[in-house]
């Protein structure tokens, strides 16, 4: 199979067809060295192509238990050596990948450049102008306003319904299995929402806990769930992580920006305020909270950039978090958090119901 990968700005590299097919989309990396199975379904990665800075991909197989949703969401998949088995996985899924790239010199142009368009073109007559086409097609990820409909669940699901513990409502722009686990694992019932949910549909639920997802795409383009955080801030204790922090932080009045290339790594240093403690923590997002509302506290920054991890109020029962918690695939240094939000639970005061 020919293979031909067509960078912003018009340069194609050649490569080895691995599953057929075209696409174009925001060429972003992962520097994570395990992690393919969670990485390639993780709906944050909705309209990229994903890049593995790891050469080879593949080298434990390919198990659904790992998957964290129920499907592949990167548009294509680019790496040095791919295994047969995430070959077949990606052709059964209709996904392109390639492989014979160096990818580790694209991720460097991609930290030197910035995250770029990007077009494939994997089969038996394929050529370097179809790769081109496809880049030609390519629009900026802020362009793809509706983003939370290709990856949210389009009615309402309930997790350990049966349970007495804490009732969450999980607002679904694009989670992630393992956040639905984590709660489930330490007693929730989780009721996840569309990520267009309305105030009338929490209500509905009377949620001890308002959580935001994490999910793909820009911030700026999820105005519903802003409008869910803005109506329960003060009401209901609330939760987010990753598009979720971002979500929340707008709500109460902050802005985020895109950042170059983003944080792409399963070992993105995390300074903690209070304890003065490093943790290791995953990464995968493309922008980040520009200006920090003023009633939230930035309770966590990025030791690399400074950037804010964490926003906090004790006031108002808010924690969110912009890496990953729930890690799948990297470290678990921050599982707590999950017990933290929980422990917000006592902490509701009244439903408000419109
Ligand atoms: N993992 C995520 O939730 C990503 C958040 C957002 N789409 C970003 O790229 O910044």
């Amino acid at each position: 199979m020919d293979a031909y990968v067509a960078l912003e700005g018009g340069h194609v590299v050649e490569a080895r067809g691995r599953a057929p097919g075209t696409a174009n989309g925001e060429l972003v990396f992962t520097t994570a060295y395990t992690g393919y199975e969670e990485s390639l379904t993780d709906p944050s990665y909705e309209e990229q192509i994903l890049t593995f800075a790891y050469p080879l991909i593949g080298n434990y197989g390919v198990r659904s238990e790992r998957f964290e949703s129920d499907r592949v969401h990167p548009r294509a998949a680019v790496t040095r050596e791919m295994t047969d088995d995430v070959a077949e996985w990606l052709a059964e899924e209709d996904v392109p990948a390639v492989d014979h790239i160096d990818t580790r010199d694209l991720v460097t142009d991609i930290r030197e450049e910035g995250a770029m368009a990007c077009g494939i073109a994997v089969g038996d007559d394929v050529t370097p102008e179809d790769a081109l086409a496809e880049l030609e097609d390519c629009v900026p990820m802020s362009d793809h306003t509706d983003i939370g409909a290709q990856v949210s669940v389009a009615e309402p699901v309930v997790h350990n319904a049966e349970s007495d513990g804490s009732t969450v409502a999980l607002v679904d722009c694009g989670a992630k299995r393992s956040i639905v686990d984590s709660l489930v694992e330490r007693g929730a019932t989780v009721h996840v929402l569309p990520y267009d949910a309305t105030a009338d549909d929490v209500a509905e639920i009377d949620p001890e806990l308002l959580f935001i997802s994490n999910g793909p795409g820009d911030p700026e383009n999820f105005d519903a769930a802003v409008d869910l955080v803005d109506t329960y801030v003060g009401e209901v204790p609330i939760a987010g992580i990753c598009l979720g922090q971002q979500i929340v932080a707008r709500a109460l009045g902050g802005t985020t920006e895109k950042m170059d290339f983003g944080h792409r790594g399963v070992n993105q240093p995390v300074r903690d305020y209070d304890t003065g403690k490093v943790v290791m923590t995953t990464q995968n997002h493309g922008y980040t909270v520009a200006d920090a509302p003023e009633a939230l506290e930035v309770s966590q920054v990025n030791v690399n950039d400074g950037t804010p991890e964490g926003l906090d109020s004790e006031d108002l029962d808010i924690i969110t978090r912009q890496y990953h918690p729930e890690a799948n695939p990297g470290p678990h240094d921050s599982l707590s958090f999950f017990d933290d939000v929980l422990g917000l639970t006592g902490s509701k005061r009244t439903i408000v119901a419109d």
